[in-house]
């Protein structure tokens, strides 16, 4: 008899926890996407970690099983995972509006990123402000235009410098990431802030690094919102001081154009103060120019270079397109890159296989909508894999192979219409530095080509350099690739 009483009482109360469950955890009318296995208050973070990989390797794993829409909660915080050129269309494009907020990360929740980020901000009508100057004024043909002699001579600074280092062991992305940072630097207020060897006196490099690394760093407040107001790991203050010390190096950079401030806009500082923009205003601006501008680029171009020391004879096709474009003792001009097409497929290659940011940066759901069948529920975060979608096989033929002949014979382009390669994103969150960035990086790839040929320390071989990615703000080659230059042409 106890046992049939306990039989039924076991019976009446499973589906009652079932369905307590349902009401409590699951939205019963929400269908949400497929997930790994998942566990209250951790999540899917043991799927994660048990994998021993970097991230975006375990994304694009993971969506092999759950599909192209996948959602992974890693600890309390739930992020959909969209993995194919379907799924960023209907992201990225279909419900762009809806899917195009951002969440504030943790460790920048400073007041002033608060009010004024245009990264971190939803499309509020001052980020709108903004995109559209970056558009028609700041990165606008007409102002990379007028800017160009000026970054040809911080690539022919970086060309000297280099020559002087002839036969030396170099980590090439640390003055390449200093070449870059002056472009930026000319870009924005018109000046340069870095200088080779010992003249890195003002210390903008380290402290961007710095504030780089501490948005990588990961951040426990993300997977456990509710620890945000306890700084744990104190990432959120150090990024305050940091913040602080870097706006002091151009405080009176801004104070003086302010006073002087006359004629056409020559920079980017000129436009925001002839757009009425505050200091605060004018210093976050800056910072989010200098940060995602240099690390991305820097990746990109050391990946690019260790592609072509990989591949010998794809180097040699360079070369030759440059002999004959450039000539063989003559420097690289930006005007020379629209006619270098097999530079620009490599550049493109490059993109492809290593996307500087292979979850693009991540979006936020503004409202609930739905997508391919599954709901998205407000405030969930979106991680859009790029890096899964520019390897998927259903798009590229032998998609882990370095093969820049692929994109001479396809229309496809980073401008955001190719689904199935989007390493600057696509819709109204695509990059706004794309404009620069795309001559930038040409520029200085094919001078480094032009200028030096490469060998490997240690007398390694071309076949031997590890390829491996880490994953920290953006995607890294892993140790960091270090060449030994000699010279290839004489002094221009
Ligand atoms: C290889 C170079 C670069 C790559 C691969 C890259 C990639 C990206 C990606 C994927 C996004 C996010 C798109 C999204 O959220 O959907 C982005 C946003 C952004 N990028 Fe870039 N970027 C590069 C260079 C630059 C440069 C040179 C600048 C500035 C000078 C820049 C400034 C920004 C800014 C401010 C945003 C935020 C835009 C917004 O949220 O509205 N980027 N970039």
């Amino acid at each position: 008899m106890e046992a049939v009483a306990a039989l039924s009482l076991l019976c009446c109360t499973i589906p009652l926890i079932i369905l307590l469950y349902l009401l409590l955890f699951k939205p019963r009318h929400y269908n949400l996407p497929p997930s790994p296995p998942s566990w209250p208050l951790i999540g899917s973070i043991p799927a994660i970690l048990g994998s021993n990989k970097p991230l975006h390797l375990t994304l694009t794993d993971l969506a092999k099983t759950h599909g192209p829409l996948m959602l992974v909660t890693l600890g309390t915080a739930p992020t959909v995972v969209a993995s194919t050129r379907e799924a960023a269309m209907e992201v990225l494009k279909s419900h762009d509006k809806s899917l195009s907020g951002r969440h504030i990360r943790m460790s920048f929740r400073i007041k002033e990123m608060n009010k004024h980020s245009l990264v971190w901000s939803n499309c509020t009508d001052t980020w709108k402000l903004l995109r559209r100057l970056a558009r028609t004024e700041i990165f606008s043909p007409k102002m990379l235009q007028n800017q160009e002699p000026v970054r040809e001579r911080k690539v022919g600074e970086l060309v000297e410098f280099l020559r002087e280092k002839e036969g030396k062991v170099l980590m090439i992305t640390e003055f390449v990431f200093g070449t870059l940072l002056n472009i930026l630097g000319n870009v924005i207020f018109s000046k340069d802030v870095f200088g080779y060897g010992e003249k890195n006196e003002i210390g903008m490099q380290s402290l961007i690094k710095e504030l780089l690394v501490i948005g990588a760093s990961p951040n426990v407040a993300e997977f456990y919102p509710v620890l945000e107001p306890l700084d744990m790991q104190g990432l959120r203050r150090r990024c305050a001081d940091r913040v602080s010390r870097v706006n002091k190096l151009w405080e009176s950079t801004v104070k003086e154009r302010r006073i002087s401030r006359s004629g056409d806009p020559k920079d980017m500082l000129d436009v925001l103060l002839d757009n009425g923009f505050d200091d605060v205003q004018i210093n976050v601006l800056f910072l989010e120019t200098f940060g995602p501008g240099s690390e991305t680029s820097s990746a990109t171009i050391e990946w690019a270079i260790a592609e072509l020391i990989r591949n010998p004879d794809k180097l040699a096709k360079v070369r030759q397109e440059l002999d004959q474009v450039v000539g063989p003792t003559s420097q690289v001009k930006e005007s020379h890159i629209p006619q270098l097409p097999y530079l620009q497929a490599c550049i493109k290659e490059t993109m492809r296989l290593h996307p500087a940011a292979p979850f693009l940066l991540p979006h936020r759901a503004v409202e609930t909508c739905q997508v391919m069948g599954y709901t998205i529920p407000k405030d969930y975060q979106l991680l859009v894999n790029a890096y899964a979608i520019q390897r998927d096989p259903k798009s590229w033929k032998e998609p882990s192979k370095f093969m820049p002949e692929r994109f001479l014979e396809s229309e496809a382009d980073y401008n955001g219409n190719y689904f199935d390669f989007i390493p600057f994103g696509s819709g109204r969150r695509i990059c706004i530095g794309m404009p620069l960035a795309t001559r930038t990086i040409p520029l200085i790839v094919s001078s480094l080509v032009h200028n030096f040929s490469w060998s490997l320390p240690d007398g390694k071989r071309p076949e031997e350099l590890a390829m491996n990615e880490m994953l920290s703000l953006s995607l890294a080659i892993d140790p960091s690739l270090t060449i030994i230059p000699k010279v290839r042409i004489p002094h221009a």
